[in-house]
């Protein structure tokens, strides 16, 4: 080993790795060049006003022949300044020197912004004048291979006021700093600015991207003034007209903005908000902002958020955490006032966005009342709030809409109140319900079984024959078929299925009971092993299903087929392709039949 001192030695930066890191790893693209100028420019005017509030505050961007320049009237920099902050990457003035973290005044605060500029151009130049006692105006000139140049200048080469920085665009990337583009660029981000952004051009008259007042803070004549002004917003900016807007305010954080409700509705989980941080547009397609059972709208607001160091996404800490929050409360309790007043636009957003009702109603239990109130859901009474169901006493629900489709005429016809909880999120809500303190319970076959009606026992033995007879034509479709009466006489036969079982173990052991010729009968065929997870219910109120008890030989097999397959299709199953030929057999079966007899 050495026994000589090992000498303290500094990193060495590789400026064009970092230009690589930033434009290809960082940023989202070159064209945050304008964002970070705009940024810097509106920092140094802040800096400026901290001692001279009524200091100029002005941007003026210039555009011309592959050259780009940005004067703001700002604090400026001295030599000193310019060669330790503008050339020391990481280093930056707008950090509080005792915490290390950004100044809640600044927009910058990671000292590498200016890097930026170098996506687009190798040289980056900045003439300076620093409002400090006795400064000279300075001249700063950075190259893209690391090296820089400071000098003081004459009076006449500096700008009036604040600083100029001045960027010639590489041939391969003219494009960017076009009048147009720049002009593009300069009004996504700089538009909410609350002093002049002004794009000057040889030959065009200047033009001033910015609005003095947040569209949302203006003063307006009325609330409709105000409303119809924030419409426009949302149409111009978002490209939608909204259903309603929702104003947003979390001081602590900054934050101000509006919610607009989307006219369309959207899947769970498309979050993208207009955000602004100080002023500058952070991101039009920002995530984070709101819970995520928020989907139903579109926000934008201006913020004192911490943006990450792509200055493109909000850093995701405890002051995010908690702004989330309470604008979650905001829409909540917009939510609770308006949804309930049964406007026009509470009837519109809840047909539109039922979905996210139903999520927020999951989510959180506040919501879950208001939903129950609100919401309508298909019952066999026709469309009612769960509320209005639940008025009946106990809230009956099936939780797939194919299990509600078989049951509902039946239930209908007995008056009996069952909800189709089969759209996504239904089940548990109502389950939810039920943990609140709600009567609630998920129909079972059993519910049925009381509503049909047993047979006499005479008719019972007439149909004995013919009930076995069925229930070998449908033993291969896995189904059992019972004969019971009840309304209405139309419905010929339903189809029953039970995933736990529980109707078909309720008919054994009514089989057990009934012993006698109908019991052995039924005896010899259960198969306790395997028993049939449907089960055809045959109607002796309907017509039709005494012309078929009453038929024999191939009419009476194509007839119970036909029956079947018709109440698997009501069950909205659908019919497998044999089924489908299944059908077609049968029907011509029938057909043939019904010819021979015209013919006889
Ligand atoms: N227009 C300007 N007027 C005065 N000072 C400036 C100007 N532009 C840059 N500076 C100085 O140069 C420093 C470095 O700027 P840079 O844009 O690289 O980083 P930053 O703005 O501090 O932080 P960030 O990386 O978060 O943007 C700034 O902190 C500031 O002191």
């Amino acid at each position: 080993m050495s026994d000589e001192t090992a000498a303290v030695q500094r990193f060495q930066v590789d400026l064009s790795g970092m230009v690589d890191l930033l434009s290809r790893h960082l940023y989202s693209g070159p064209q945050v060049y304008v964002r970070e100028l705009l940024q810097n420019g509106v920092d140094a005017i802040t800096a400026r006003r901290k001692s001279d509030p009524t200091a100029a505050a002005r941007i003026t961007i210039t555009v011309s022949d592959g050259l780009v320049e940005v004067h703001d009237t700002g604090a400026g920099l001295t030599v000193t300044e310019a060669r330790e902050l503008l050339a020391t990457i990481g280093r930056s003035s707008k950090r509080d020197p005792m915490l290390g973290l950004g100044r809640t005044e600044y927009i910058g605060q990671f000292g590498i912004g200016m890097l930026a500029a170098f996506m687009i151009a190798s040289r980056i130049e900045v003439t300076s004048r620093s409002t400090s006692d006795g400064a000279v105006p300075i001249r700063w000139v950075g190259h893209d291979d690391g090296t820089f140049e400071v000098e003081e200048i004459a009076d006449a080469d500096a700008p009036d006021s604040g600083t100029r920085v001045r960027l010639v665009a590489r041939p391969d990337m003219a494009e960017w700093v076009s009048l147009e583009t720049v002009s593009a660029l300069a009004r996504e981000y700089g538009s909410f600015l609350p002093f002049p952004v002004v794009i000057e051009a040889p030959d065009h008259d200047p033009v001033a991207v910015s609005r003095p007042e947040l569209p949302w803070k203006a003063t307006y004549a009325s609330d409709a003034a105000r409303a119809a002004a924030l419409r426009a917003y949302c149409e111009q900016e978002l490209g939608f007209t909204p259903l309603a807007h929702i104003d947003l305010e979390v001081p602590l954080a900054g934050v101000s903005g509006v919610a607009f409700v989307l006219p369309q509705s959207v899947t769970a989980g498309s979050h993208a908000h207009r955000v602004y941080v100080k002023r500058i547009l952070l991101n039009a397609r920002t995530e984070g902002l709101l819970p995520e059972w928020a989907f139903f709208v579109r926000v934008v607001a201006d913020t004192a958020l911490s943006p990450t160091a792509s200055r493109e996404a909000l850093h995701d800490d405890e002051i995010l955490e908690a702004t989330r929050e309470q604008l979650g409360a905001q829409l909540r309790a917009w939510a609770r006032r308006t949804l309930t007043n049964g406007s026009e636009t509470a009837r519109t957003f809840i047909s539109t966005h039922h979905l996210a009702l139903r999520s927020l109603a999951v989510s959180d239990a506040e919501m879950l009342e208001l939903v129950a109130q609100i919401l309508p859901y298909e019952t066999t009474d026709g469309l009612l709030t769960l509320a209005d169901v639940s008025r009946q006493g106990e809230l009956l629900y099936t939780t797939t809409t194919e299990a509600y489709r078989r049951v509902a005429t039946v239930a209908r016809a007995q008056g009996l109140i069952v909800v189709n909880a089969g759209y996504v999120y239904d089940a548990e809500i109502i389950q939810k319900l039920g943990q609140s303190g709600w009567v609630v319970r998920e129909l079972g076959s059993g519910d049925l079984v009381q509503v049909l009606g047993e047979l006499e026992p005479s008719r019972t033995a007439e149909v004995a024959e013919a009930t076995v007879a069925a229930r070998l034509v449908l033993a291969s479709e896995d189904c059992d078929v019972i004969v019971r009466e009840f309304e209405p006489r139309g419905v010929p036969s339903i189809l029953l299925r039970d995933r736990e079982g529980d109707f078909q173990r309720g008919l054994r052991s009514e089989r057990a009971q009934h012993g006698g010729a109908w019991g052995d009968l039924l005896g010899s065929l259960a198969e306790p092993e395997a028993v049939p997870t449907r089960t055809l219910v045959l109607n002796d109120s309907a017509p039709v299903a005494r012309q078929l008890l009453d038929a024999t030989g191939e009419v009476f097999d194509a007839g119970l087929k036909s029956l079947y397959l018709s109440a698997v299709m009501l069950a909205g199953e659908g019919l497998r392709p044999s089924e489908i030929d299944a059908m077609n057999n049968a029907l011509s079966v029938l057909l043939s039949a019904s010819l021979r007899g015209t013919e006889q």
